[in-house]
């Protein structure tokens, strides 16, 4: 996951014993795990208040600001050793194709639109960009990828219905590609499912309401946190019959087809929505499909797939898979 992103923010990889990609994953998986449920909702509290006098007082905290602090103190290096090399791409007029994130956002971050007005496009805000992306991005694609093996693990059927959908559409062969997508009802079902029944960022962030509001008949002033409540969203009676049950066909339809469900809203919704939901959507399509074709998943020997648990563990930023062990069988032919 860490090398898609940075390969997406500057085009680049690291090896895989390289020191620096594990201090980062550290980093970014940090944040969300120490976060103690109890105080999560204080969050906007000590970031607005006690951020700005640097006293942060609790130990989570306290390790929360350092992983950024490692995350932000990364995209400096990279940001100014682009800006080094590459002044002769910083052009906004240059092919766009072969050009990634980081390069594009400096060509046209001079702070103004062309109409001259005021925007946040600056060096300094890539900064913060590039940090954000990371932390957003590597733990939440890596807990739902999580996710989706432990649910073919336990749920044994639908595996072997994906699986078989696999077969029939990319083979044992070539690897999948995007454009197989469109074809794979049952595999999007799926994952779809997968957002709803886990709904792994259960209330995304915050959010600060700009001006006076009223919705629903509330009125919500000025300056109030709101959160969304997406895990009840997706646990509606009202919008999904037998809301706990894991089951991929409710977005069947008769002829066979994928529904796409305006009601899984697992990246969000509205203005803040979340920003990597296609690179996401896309990762989870490539690994399943690629772990489907590759492996079949089984628990440990003597270990029934009835017994294991697929309650979550909330910890009051996300919920997180419970451990398990899973044993990765090759595939050799269709037939296996
Ligand atoms: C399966 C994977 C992911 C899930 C479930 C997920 C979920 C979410 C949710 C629920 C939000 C909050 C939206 C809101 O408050 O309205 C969010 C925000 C965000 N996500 Fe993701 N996300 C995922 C992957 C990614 C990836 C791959 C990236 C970046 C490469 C990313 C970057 C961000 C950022 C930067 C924000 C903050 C947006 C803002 O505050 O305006 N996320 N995500």
């Amino acid at each position: 996951m860490g090398n898609i992103i940075f390969s997406v923010l500057f085009r680049k990889r690291w090896a895989y014993d390289d020191t620096g990609l594990a201090e980062l994953l550290e980093a970014a998986h940090t944040a969300p795990q120490v976060i103690n449920p109890s105080f999560y909702f204080l969050i906007p509290t000590f970031v607005h208040y006690l951020g700005r006098f640097n006293f942060i007082p609790m130990k989570s905290m306290r390790m929360v600001q350092l992983a950024f602090e490692k995350l932000s103190g990364f995209s400096d290096v990279e940001i100014s050793n682009h800006l080094m090399n590459n002044n002769s791409t910083l052009n906004p007029d240059e092919e766009q194709a072969h050009r990634h994130f980081a390069d594009i956002f400096l060509s046209t971050a001079d702070g103004k639109t062309s109409k001259g007005e005021q925007t946040y496009m600056t060096v300094n805000s890539l900064k913060g960009v590039v940090a954000n992306l990371f932390l957003g991005g590597l733990d939440s694609t890596a807990t739902v990828l999580t996710w989706l093996i432990l649910l073919l693990l336990k749920y044994q059927d639908v595996q072997k219905k994906a699986r078989e959908e696999v077969d029939a559409i990319i083979g044992r062969e070539r690897s999948p590609t995007l454009t197989d997508r469109d074809q794979m009802s049952y595999v999007n079902a799926f994952i779809q499912e997968t957002h709803r029944f886990v709904t792994a960022s259960p209330h995304g962030s915050y959010h600060l309401v700009s001006q006076d509001t009223e919705y629903d008949g509330y009125f919500i002033p000025k300056g109030t946190h709101v959160v969304q409540n997406l895990w009840a969203i997706h646990h509606d009676e009202a919008n999904f019959k037998d809301p706990f049950v894991f089951n991929p066909e409710r977005f069947i339809d008769d002829e066979g087809a994928f529904t796409k469900s305006r009601l899984v809203v697992p990246y969000g919704t509205g203005k803040r929505i979340c920003p990597g939901e296609v690179l996401a959507q896309r990762e989870l399509f490539l690994f399943v499909a690629t772990l489907l074709q590759k492996f079949d998943l089984q628990p440990p020997e003597g270990v029934s797939p009835d017994s294991i648990s697929v309650e979550g563990v909330y910890n009051g930023a996300g919920i997180f898979v419970p451990d398990f062990k899973v044993r990765f069988m090759p595939l050799t032919n269709p037939s296996t």
